[in-house]
This record gives structure tokens, sequence and C-alpha cells, in this order.
């Protein structure tokens, strides 16, 4: 299996590479050259294995032959052996029809410990048999971060430098990355939102002497690696509900497009998915695009799902690469305006094609505290924030097709958000009981790329 750049000017690479990129040297994000496909007999035959069997059948699509297959097995094995749930990740029915899938039953709650966990594993592997040493960044909102520190802490091959943005994220999600001493291990709080953590990661990688210097790679969802983990859990939810034989739709609380996305892969390799509907916070630049047409920025409002106060959706590019048959010319025109002018206009080709397979629409933060609430009182389930978002779309949007909501995050990563909107104070669980006494190190930095690059520099093994 071969990647290709949504720019089309980066070189063409196979998994390991496209892994190890993280970001295309022409700014672009890898897809996939074509679409794996899976026959309805075969998605049948997913029905009753586990979670860690689906995912190898679905991820060695992927792979090829670039890892042995006994390899790749105990990779998956071991990733999601780490989960405190036997499903992994398990379906729970809130209403007829209408169910949440669980994400958050990996070590820091939340869904992106379902990707990072295979994700450091793999890079890991890679790494290992080329003998190189690589320096990892990402940027957090609060959940990649706290996920990727976790599966990459007290790694040989790796440092690890999380940029979050100060004051922006939930005390849990903060403690759960700087309380990380591993001396791989870096938290940075940069003076800034979420989009100026996400620019200055991009620039780094777009800063080619740097790049090669210091072997960069990403654990953001602009890695391929973190999409292909992420694609498995819409097979197992819809076989679990009956596909391939009848459809399924799915709602996904949206910031960076990745979840998301990933249910359009899904769709694209032949899971029957009726429905994909995007779910955005008060940061909705993606309900305004579908509506207008125009990818247009407004500023970051703080909500009390502060993972997807994103304006800067990265992985829609990947979408408007799909949606505009994969004119890379039209890619790179897009990604110049938003650069230029913080807008541009989605080609009447790709936005009609996107229309056809995703919806959205937005909950706001009223909406989403009663949707706590309620929820609780109805279907005696607490929902994190985040989830809430989804949950209160889906029910906009229920019918005869069972919908399923992702519930991204564990409610005690939002204990006040929490208790504000329903009166329960959500417990963490054993393993984390003692976060608020663990010693913090961080390191604060002006929102300036110039300062990240040399804090990188000064500490990093692999340059
Ligand atoms: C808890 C939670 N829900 C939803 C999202 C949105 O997911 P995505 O960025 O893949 O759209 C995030 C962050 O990305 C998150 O941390
Ligand atoms: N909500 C995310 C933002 C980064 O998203 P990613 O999926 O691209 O890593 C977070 O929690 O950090």
């Amino acid at each position: 299996m071969q990647f290709v750049s949504t720019r089309g000017q980066a070189p063409v690479l196979g998994f390991s590479d496209a892994v190890l990129a993280g970001l295309a040297s022409d700014g672009g994000l890898y897809v996939p050259q074509s679409w794996p496909q899976f026959s309805t007999a075969e998605i049948a035959s997913f029905a009753g294995k586990s979670y860690a069997d689906v995912a190898y059948a679905v991820i060695s699509r992927f792979v090829g032959d670039e890892i042995a297959p006994a390899k790749l097995k105990q990779i998956i094995d071991d990733s999601y052996g780490v989960f405190r749930h036997p499903s992994v990740a398990p379906l729970v029915e809130l209403a007829p029809g209408h169910f949440v899938l669980e994400l958050f039953h990996g070590p820091t709650l939340a869904f992106k410990d379902v990707a990072m966990q295979f994700l450091s594993r793999v890079m890991d592997h890679i790494l290992a048999e080329r003998g190189l040493k690589a320096t990892i960044v990402g940027a957090t909102s609060g959940d990649t971060g706290s996920a990727a520190i976790e599966a990459f802490r007290g790694r040989d091959t790796t440092d690890i430098f999380i940029l979050h943005p100060q004051g922006r994220t939930s005390p849990v999600q903060r403690l759960q990355m700087t309380t990380v001493l591993d001396a791989n291990v870096h938290n940075i709080a940069l003076d800034g939102t979420f989009d100026d953590c996400q620019n200055i990661v991009k620039a780094m990688f777009n800063n080619h002497n740097f790049r090669d210097r210091v072997r960069l790679s990403g654990v953001n969802s602009i890695n391929w690696g973190r999409i292909v983990a992420q694609i498995v859990y819409y097979f197992t939810a819809a076989v679990s509900l009956g596909s391939p034989h009848r459809p399924v739709s799915f709602t996904v609380p949206t910031g960076n497009f990745g979840d998301i996305f990933a249910g359009y892969c899904a769709k694209a390799m032949g899971l029957p998915i009726d429905k994909l509907i995007i779910a955005t916070n008060a940061n909705d630049i993606l309900r305004r695009t579908m509506e207008t047409g125009r990818y247009e920025m407004a500023g970051v409002a703080p909500t009390i799902s502060p993972s997807m106060d994103i304006q800067i959706s990265s992985n829609f590019e990947r979408l408007l690469f799909e949606g505009a048959g994969r004119d890379a010319g039209a890619v790179v025109r897009m990604m110049d305006g938003l650069k230029q002018s913080g807008g541009f206009a989605v080609p009447e080709n790709a936005l009609s094609a996107i229309r056809r397979g995703f919806a959205a629409a937005t909950t706001d933060e009223a909406t989403t505290r009663a949707t706590i609430a309620n929820t609780l009182k109805a279907a005696d389930y607490l929902l994190d924030p985040h989830t809430a978002v989804g949950v209160h779309v889906a029910q906009q949007n229920l019918g005869a097709i069972p919908m399923v909501t992702l519930a991204t995050a564990h409610p005690a990563k939002f204990p006040a958000a929490v208790k504000d909107a329903s009166g329960i104070d959500p417990a963490l669980p054993a393993w984390l009981a003692d976060l608020y006494d663990r010693e913090e190190r961080l390191s604060v930095l002006a929102n300036d790329q110039q300062a990240v690059e040399d804090f990188i520099s000064a500490r990093t093994r692999a340059a």
C-alpha cells in the first residue's frame, strides 16, 4: 500500500515512512493511494471476533508486507491488552436505537488511547529496526497530549514534546501530562490557543532543516498511523448492530476531524454507514462550512468541551482532497487561501460530495449541560461534555437506522463541568486517584516557533 499527499508534491511513501513522516514534506496529509475493500462476507466474518482480531484485519490492509504478520499481530494484541474493558470499545444503549460507543477505557480515559497505544508501538518497532531515534511533537487541547505521553513515556527510540495551550485544558488533562516525569517526556505550556500550538507544530514540519536535523515525527491525527487505528471501531460497532446486513449511522463530536474522517474511511472500505454527522460545540466552523460553502476562521471561544475548541480542523483537508476528486491543486489553492486570508470557498464539486456523505449541527453550552442532566435522568448514564455535544445532535437525527454516538472521553476528565451540569462529582479510576498529589513538570514558552525549536534542539536525543 502506498500513500500520497493531499497537496501532490511530496514523495509517495509506504506505510512505515508515512507514519514516521507525520506531515508530508509539501505540508499536505498522507492518504492511501486507493481504498482497500472489504466484501460483505468479509465484514460479516468480523461478528464474534475480538477487537484485536478485527483491528488486525483492518490495519494489515494498510501495512501490506512492511511489518511481518506475527509482529503486527503482537503490536496490536499488546496495544489493546492495556484496555480495561474486555470489548475494548463497548456499546451501551441510551434509548431505543441510540447507542454510545465507549472509547474511554484506555489508560488516559479518552478515545485517543485507541490509536496512540498502537502508534507508539508501531513507531518504536520501525525505529528500532532502522536503528534510529526520533523527536515526536504534538499539539494538544488536552487529550491527544495525555494519551501520547502515556504511550511514549520511557521509550528509548523517542523523545516526546507536547504543546498545550496554557490554562485552556481541564486540570485533570493537564495533570495527566505534566505529572509524567520520564526523562523522554517534555511538556510545553504555550501562551496561546490550541490552534497556535498546532500552527507551530506544522511550521516545524515545514522547516525542513529543523525537521531533518531532529528527525521530527508527529502524533496528531495528521499522522496516518492515528487514523488507521481509529477506523477499526466503526467496524466493530456497526457489525455488532447488524452490519453489513443493515446500515448504521454515526454522530461524532468533532474538532480536528480525525475521528469522523476515520468513519469516512470505513465507509470507503465497504462498511454500510448511512449518515456521518459532525457535532460541534460553539466553535462551529465545520457546521458553517457545510451550510455556507465557505471555510471561514473566527476566534476560538472557550467551552466546557475544551478538546473541541478548534478552528483549524486539520483532517478536513483529507476530506476536501477526496471531495474534490483527489485534485491536489484544488487543495493547495484552498490551503493558500486559509493561510493568506483566513478562509476559502469550497469548490462546488467538493461541497456537494461532502454534503452527500455528511450532516452537521452544533450544540450550545446550555444544551450541552441540559443533555448531561437529562441523560442521567432518562438513562442513568453520565456523559462527559464532548459526548454530550454528540448525543444532543444525534437525538435530532434518530430514525429507523441505528445511531451510534462516539463517547470520546470519560466524565472524570472534566469533573467541574460534569458536576455543574449533573450534581455528580465523577471519581477518577484507582490508577489516577492520587493525580492531584503528584509532582508536576512543565515549561512555559511564548507563542513563538523559534523558542519552541530551540527548546527541542537543546533536549532531543535524536539530533
Ligand atoms: C474528548 C474529545 N472529543 C472529541 C474530540 C474531537 O475529535 P477530532 O479532533 O478527531 O475531531 C477530541 C479531540 O480531538 C477530544 O479530545
Ligand atoms: N482534541 C485534540 C486536539 C488534537 O487532535 P488530534 O486528534 O489531531 O491529535 C486533543 O485532545 O488534543
